[in-house]
């Protein structure tokens, strides 16, 4: 055995440990499927992937949201021990995609925010909760007038930033925001990004836009078909994508190097319902790489020299 690395050059322990987490629905098999990864501390770590193949139920079951008829099971750990119920919204925090839905339009937003400060808190004074609400907004760039605002007399932006403000009340230990900025312009949306970050919270971002992820996350892991098929550092997985399924995507995005009316190439075939296929990698069906093994063997997260894993034993020497 290797000797242990030195203390300073030891990677500090995973603030979120998620291990072998499953989703199924009664008759529909399962939409997550074995699903491990870790949060480090500080870290944004991007879940992308296309529409269904099962981001938001996993970003889900980490807040005890899924579907109530969902099966959900799974080791999730904060800081080395096991979550509690109570963990959830409080030391696991959610950014909603839809500020709008998330604040009451009767309330200002200063108030919706001391209330929520008291509920994470019932021993606060009002004042203290209101003090609270007040460092939290101010902390995203909202003053005392905003504060005393309902919201829909705030902008898009101006909300999103609010409801950022909620979720980190309390200073959760890890915020996890599922597609947060879908609703905003784009140079909003950057803006937002960049706060969410500046926070210095453990995020997991919920996805689907490849520029967000070279952007804003340091680490991305790739979803299809329910299952990681890759994950390692943003830039080098979009640079130097290894999963077929990662290389399809990054290929179908346009760049300013892609000339002007060229096609983009399409990955032909559908994605696989929940619990599709049976047997095998789920993106084999696609897949110009695939093996015979492919369609049998469902392919392990092999751990690849540069903090990067991969589930493809076709391209794992590549
Ligand atoms: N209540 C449910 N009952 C049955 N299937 C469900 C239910 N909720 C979600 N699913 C299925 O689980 C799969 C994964 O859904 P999920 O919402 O996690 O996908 P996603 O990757 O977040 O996609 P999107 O980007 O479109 O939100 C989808 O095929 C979806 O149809």
């Amino acid at each position: 055995m290797p000797p242990d690395p030195p203390a300073a050059t030891r990677p500090a322990p995973p603030v979120l440990t998620v291990d072998d987490l499953r989703v199924a629905f009664p008759g529909a098999g399962e939409a997550v499927r074995c699903v491990s990864f870790t949060l480090r501390p500080g870290e944004v770590l991007a879940l992308v992937g296309e529409s269904g193949a099962g981001k938001s139920l996993t970003a889900r079951a980490l807040l005890g949201l899924t579907p109530r008829e969902a099966r959900v099971t799974g080791t999730i750990r904060l800081h080395g021990q096991p979550v509690t119920t109570d963990d959830l919204g409080h030391r696991i925090s959610l950014v909603p995609q839809d500020s709008l839905a998330a604040l009451s339009p009767v309330h200002r937003v200063g108030d919706q925010l001391a209330l929520a400060a008291l509920s994470l808190d019932p021993r606060l004074s009002r004042r203290e909760a209101r003090d609270s609400a007040t460092a939290a907004l101010r902390s995203v760039g909202l003053d005392t007038a905003q504060a005393a605002a309902y919201p829909h007399a705030l902008s898009g932006g101006q909300r999103q930033r609010a409801v950022i403000a909620m979720a980190t009340l309390g200073a959760p230990d890890v915020l996890v925001a599922d597609e947060p900025t879908t609703a905003l312009d784009p140079d909003v949306r950057a803006h937002i990004l960049g706060l969410l970050r500046s926070t210095g919270a453990t995020v997991l971002l919920v996805t689907h836009d490849l520029d967000v992820v070279r952007g804003h996350a340091d680490r991305v892991a790739v979803m299809y078909g329910g299952r990681i098929a890759e994950t390692g550092p943003a830039a080098a997985v979009l640079q130097d994508p290894r999963a077929p399924y990662t290389a399809a995507l990054v290929g179908a995005v346009p760049t300013a190097l892609t000339p002007h009316r060229s096609r983009l190439p399409v990955v032909p075939g559908d994605a696989p319902a929940p619990g599709e296929p049976a047997s095998g990698c789920a993106f084999a069906p696609r897949c110009a790489y695939a093996e015979d093994a492919c369609r049998t063997t469902v392919p392990a997260l092999i751990r690849l020299p540069g903090d990067r894993e991969l589930a493809c034993p076709v391209r794992e020497s590549v």
